[in-house]
């Protein structure tokens, strides 16, 4: 409340109209201090864009093709040939990977006849950047010449049906940190990136999504593949029981700590989007005292080396197709 006389309150009329210039001087001071920087200015275009040359020229190549390798899944990196392996912390302005399980490297180089850049390690809200800075490479790859993201994660399996090893292809996702009022694209919004309002219904390409599911079959593992329904939390904890349960009721097959701020990212700057889940833990959804039931990373870890040929394999082979169709 304003102690003087001449208006009513904080939001109250003034007196005299809206003339309580204490109060604004008030407002204005303590207003400036407390505003963050909104996310979105983060990294305005000009910075995205000097990394983006710096990755350009460095590698001396325009990649066609992200990739973001989910934990332990690093090895979607090592199949690229000829490749320019830039470490995070040579790389102006980028942040530093701080997860076991995510190396800190991006490689440019070719596969399957397409050039692509990998991130050998991501950025997870937990690791405490905004989100707006996990999904900054995205926006890097966009201004490098990449029209496809490729996003992988290791989650972990609610719906009953799906095992530990299982790869569940994404075509869509329920995204808790934006149902908590957070988001990559909150703050001003740069119309050189994208629209204000981007619709998400579609972000998941559906011949993509097909291809793979060929693939699959072609390999001879279909019976392990899925498409599902995927969501983030903000870690770093592993969900609770109720938290499972709520999830598997708003239709969540699959969850984890990443890949949707990302996802949201490449659909503003409208890149088509292929995305997948490697089930690496069952979760449980019924109380019980087995300490089995109990999620951890080393077992994440683990079941990602042992399936890291398989989704080597899909990853190139999709990519293979691309290639031949363009
Ligand atoms: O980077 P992703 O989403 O693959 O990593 C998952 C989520 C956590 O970072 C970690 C938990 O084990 O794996
Ligand atoms: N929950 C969240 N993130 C995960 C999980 C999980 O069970 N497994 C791998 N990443």
């Amino acid at each position: 409340m304003c102690s003087r006389d001449c208006c009513s309150g904080p939001g109250g009329s003034a007196k005299s109209g809206n003339t309580c210039t204490d109060r604004k001087n008030a407002k204005a001071v303590s207003v400036e201090k407390i505003i963050p920087t909104p996310q979105s200015l983060l990294y305005p275009y000009e910075v995205i864009q000097e990394i983006a040359d710096f990755i350009v020229k460095g590698s001396n190549m325009r990649p066609k093709i992200g990739i973001i390798c989910g934990s332990g899944l690093g090895s979607l990196a090592d199949i690229i040939q000829d490749a320019k392996v830039f470490e995070y912390e040579k790389i102006p302005n980028f942040p530093v990977s701080t997860v076991e399980g995510h190396a800190g490297k991006l490689v440019v180089g070719n596969l399957e006849g397409a050039v692509v850049m990998a991130m050998q390690g991501r950025f997870h809200f937990y690791e405490g950047y905004p989100l707006a800075k996990c999904s900054m490479p995205v926006r890097v790859m966009k201004l490098c010449g990449v029209e496809y993201l490729f996003a992988t994660n290791a989650a972990g399996g609610i719906n009953p049906k799906y095992s530990v090893g299982d790869i569940m292809l994404m075509h869509d996702h329920v995204n808790m940190l934006g149902f908590a009022g957070n988001s990559p694209l909150q703050g001003p919004n740069d119309p050189r990136f994208g629209p204000r309002f981007p619709a998400l219904v579609n972000s998941y390409n559906k011949e993509l999504i097909n291809k793979a599911l060929e693939i699959g079959k072609q390999m001879g593992i279909e019976a392990n593949m899925h498409v599902g329904v995927y969501s983030c939390l903000g870690g770093p904890t592993y969900e609770t029981i109720a938290e499972l349960k709520a999830l598997r009721m708003m239709g969540v097959d699959a969850v984890g700590m990443s890949t949707v701020h990302e996802v949201i990212t490449a659909r503003h700057c409208d890149m088509k989007v292929f995305a997948f889940s490697l089930i690496t833990n069952k979760c449980a959804t019924e109380y019980s005292d087995k300490k089995d039931d109990e999620a951890n990373h080393d077992e994440v870890m683990a079941v990602a080396k042992n399936r890291q040929k398989a989704c080597c394999e899909l990853v190139a082979r999709l990519i293979r197709q691309i290639q031949a169709s363009s």
